[in-house]
């Protein structure tokens, strides 16, 4: 296969770069006239896939959303998966794991080996354990030609109390920066071991320049619009993947109405390369 990085510069060329998230909140599963269980957990969510799958460069199910149902739940996650993928989209799966290196080699199992029911073509992280504790999963990149997306600068509130924290080698976000820019030294057109960085934050002095791409949850439903793209990435916003799951999950149930939703927040994002 080929590397994520370049997998993503390619989709990004030939699709655009709006991330549609597939989260089944229940208040959208009642909006669409369903039920909470198992059943309308997966009619919504291949309805979405079947929307926006062909159009969209990248989409991003929240495993949070499938996994309350339990293993029936985990089942649909897999359909979503797969038929995204087979509909040519890139799999972002948002499970935002991290735990000592050991189980985080597990977690590379779980979702970034082919060989497994949830292989995706790239998963959230979480760094907080210490980078170095997602060495199996970078590995695992490297091995499947996956990528890896780890949480910097998150779009909630409360993210700052950990992320702006200073120690002797800068923030903790900036040391975060400081490892993806490392991963991705001479990676082109762009590496494959991405930033999370909500589009809720206003602005950083954090160095973006990591050569690699960056999640951008947080635009629409959240408040985060083009101009904080912008003025957040600046040149930088060309490798970014805005990602709404709400806003767009909201014209549903309605496939055409899903479908121009996306097609809508792709136009919207289309001129940062600008
Ligand atoms: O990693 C993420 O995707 C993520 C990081 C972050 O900082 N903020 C954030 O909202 N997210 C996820 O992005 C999605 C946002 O959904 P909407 O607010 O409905 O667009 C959810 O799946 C969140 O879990």
């Amino acid at each position: 296969m080929t590397d994520f990085g370049t997998r993503l510069a390619r989709a990004i060329e030939e699709r655009g770069r709006f991330c549609v998230g597939i989260d089944p909140h229940v208040a959208l599963l009642q909006q669409w006239g369903l039920s909470d269980d198992v059943a309308s957990l997966e009619r919504f969510a291949l309805t979405v896939v079947e929307a926006v799958a062909p159009v969209v460069g990248v989409v991003k199910p929240q495993s949070a959303f499938y996994e309350r149902f339990g293993s029936r739940g985990v089942a649909v996650l897999e359909r979503v998966i797969a038929e995204s993928r087979a509909a040519g989209a890139l799999v972002l799966l948002d499970v935002k794991r991290g735990d000592i290196g050991s189980t985080s080699q597990a977690y590379a199992d779980a979702y970034l080996d082919p060989a497994s029911p949830l292989a995706s073509d790239a998963i959230t992280a979480s760094p907080y354990l210490g980078f170095g504790s997602l060495d199996p999963m970078v590995e695992a990149c490297r091995r499947h030609d996956a990528g890896l997306f780890v949480l910097v600068l998150t779009s909630n509130k409360e993210g700052p109390e950990v992320q702006h924290a200073r120690g002797a080698d800068g923030t903790v976000a900036g040391v975060v920066l400081d490892h993806l820019r490392r991963l991705n030294a001479d990676a082109r057109p762009i590496g494959s071991f991405g930033a999370v960085i909500g589009a809720t934050i206003g602005s950083t002095e954090e160095d973006l320049d990591i050569n690699g791409p960056f999640l951008v949850p947080g635009y629409g439903a959240q408040g985060g619009t083009t101009d904080d793209l912008r003025r957040i990435f600046g040149s930088a916003a060309r490798w970014a993947l805005p990602s709404s799951s709400r806003e767009v999950l909201a014209a549903g149930p309605d496939v055409t109405a899903l479908r121009d939703a996306a097609r809508r927040g792709n136009d919207a994002v289309r001129g940062l390369d600008a």
